[in-house]
């Protein structure tokens, strides 16, 4: 069997123009913008790379952008100031601040410092007690742009056995989440599940999140299965540097139903649920109503 190839690229660009099409409504019949503001505190070229194609993609969707760079030494306080600036501006609907933060700023507490109607990341412990309880929250990106490509791909998931691999807050855990509300019998495996592989290998649907390059292999894979792969790894191959993610691509491929590439697969869902994210936020800051298949 050679799987069916999700191409998420392409999902996420039709995403981005059902956001635009409601931005545009937005603004002709309520004179409203959504605005999202991103905030990277230092230099790190990766991040900067991702904050800079967000921008762009944002006003590419109609919405306002507006980057705050900051120090890498900034404090804790004047980083507190700026959140604080953004939670009042009501031009401002979504607000980002990039992780990973410099050491010594925590970032728990500048997480929990976003007004949670504006947090579009869904890292807020409301927005994560919401969502672990089944009430309207804001939904991460990574983790909604995956489920939307499950529903696409199955339809219901009701009943289906799912093996999250990965337990962060920001993957593992708010995915687990997601799957469980679709009626999913839902399994988080991680660096200390004993047989992991037969674990694994039960699963309709795995989410790979583990943040190790290729480390799922084809073996692991029930024949048939959906595989998301979450994983963004750069590694060195043949003198080159490459992205690969956290299932070994070619020997999934080979016994998967489905699968998701990277690069092309989850990345971009995620900037596109980013859009989405802002756009719920500003219309439910609006007492408006909400896009319909652009939230969980
Ligand atoms: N508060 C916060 N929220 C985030 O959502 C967040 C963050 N911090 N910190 C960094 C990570 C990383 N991230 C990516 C988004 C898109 C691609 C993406 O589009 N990747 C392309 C490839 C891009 C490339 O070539 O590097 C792809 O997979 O096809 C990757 C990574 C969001 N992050």
């Amino acid at each position: 069997m050679t799987a069916k190839v999700i191409d998420g690229k392409a999902f996420a660009a039709e995403v981005r123009t059902k956001v635009a099409s409601h931005v545009t409504r937005l603004k002709e019949e309520n004179g409203i913008t959504p605005g999202l503001a991103v905030v990277l505190v230092g230099e790190d070229p990766a991040s900067q790379v991702y904050v800079r194609s967000k921008g762009k993609q944002t006003v590419e969707v109609g919405m306002n952008s507006y980057e705050h760079k900051l120090d890498v030494d900034t404090s804790e306080a004047d980083l507190l100031a700026l959140i604080d600036r953004l939670n009042k501006d009501a031009t401002v609907h979504g607000i980002l601040v990039q992780l990973p933060l410099p050491k010594h700023l925590d970032s728990d507490l500048v997480i929990n410092s976003i007004d949670p109607a504006k947090d579009v990341d869904g890292f807020h412990i409301s927005n994560v007690g919401l969502l672990g309880t089944g009430q309207k929250s804001m939904v991460p990106c990574t983790p909604l742009g995956c489920l939307m490509m499950l529903r696409d791909h199955h339809g219901s998931l009701a009943g289906m056995d799912a093996v999250v691999l990965g337990r962060s807050n920001i993957v593992g855990k708010p995915m687990a989440q997601l799957l469980l509300g679709d009626s999913c019998t839902v399994t988080i495996a991680h660096s200390r599940t004993k047989d992991i592989a037969d674990v694994c290998r039960r699963a309709d649907i795995v989410v790979a999140a583990v943040g190790r390059p290729e480390m799922v292999p084809g073996d692991w894979i029930k024949p048939g299965a959906t595989v998301i792969d979450v994983g963004i790894n750069r590694i060195e191959r043949d003198g080159k540097t490459v992205l690969v993610g956290d299932v070994d691509y070619a020997s999934a491929a080979a016994v998967a139903g489905a699968i998701t590439p990277v690069p092309g697969g989850v990345g971009p869902m995620t900037i596109a649920c980013l859009l989405a994210n802002t756009l719920t936020a500003c219309c439910r800051a609006n007492g408006l109503a909400e896009p319909e298949g652009l939230t969980a």
